[in-house]
């Protein structure tokens, strides 16, 4: 398989040494076949597009989203609780492929549906407190290409990525910390965009309260 690491240059900054980006890129991880079935699957999915409070503001997402996972793996996200679905057989699959190929262990899966380049993701890190410590998070790609911005917290220095249909990208440890990431507005973009981010998270971290 064709892997390819690719990341900032060691950025120095006064005295501190600024480490590249941890990710790990793998274009045309599934087949076309496999990215078909997915596909396929998604327009079964009860994406909802809910209102967040973001600063204090409500308003709606600019994408639509699904949370699938194990019992007891509830997501609080941009302060609103979302209860874990089960889990539809291709999204099993391809955790289970993961799983597989890079013992990468997740409990839920995050699905966006950008249904064009007027549909984005804003800047954020994905640090909630139910992420377990230490865990990666790998985000598949199905659909239309996009850029995918990632930049660094403080020296604000930015890696611009394009990610493609089949493409992998593991986001490692602890890349939440002192990155942040992006998925930008391209209104030339008319195609719809799938992305699927498998998280681990720590079981029952909603329910215990
Ligand atoms: O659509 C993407 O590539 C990014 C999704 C993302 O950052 C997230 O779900 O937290
Ligand atoms: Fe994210």
């Amino acid at each position: 398989m064709k892997q390819v690491k690719i990341g900032f240059d060691d950025v120095q900054l006064a005295n501190t040494v600024v480490k590249p980006a941890p990710y790990t890129l793998i274009r045309s991880y599934l087949t076309n076949e496999q990215q078909q079935a997915l596909i396929e699957e998604a327009k079964q999915y009860p994406l909802a597009r809910p209102a967040v409070t973001v600063y204090g503001k409500r308003h709606l997402i600019p994408r639509s989203q699904a949370w699938f996972a194990d019992k007891d793996c509830d997501y609080l996200y941009s302060g609103l609780l979302i209860k874990a679905l089960p889990w539809p057989q291709y999204a099993a699959k391809l955790r289970q492929k993961l799983q597989r190929d890079f013992s990468f262990v997740s409990n839920g899966v995050l699905v966006n549906l950008y249904q064009d380049g007027t549909e984005s993701m804003g800047w954020h890190s994905d640090d909630e407190k139910e992420i377990a410590a230490g865990s990666d998070i790998a985000s598949l790609t199905l659909g239309a290409s996009r850029d995918f911005f990632i930049r660094h917290k403080v020296t604000k220095e930015k890696v611009v990525l394009t990610l493609n249909s089949g493409d992998l990208l593991i986001m490692h440890w602890p890349m939440q910390s002192n990155f942040e990431h992006s998925v930008p507005k391209r209104l030339r973009v008319k195609q719809p965009r799938l992305n699927y981010t498998f998280r681990q998270l720590i079981v029952g971290f909603h329910q215990a309260k």
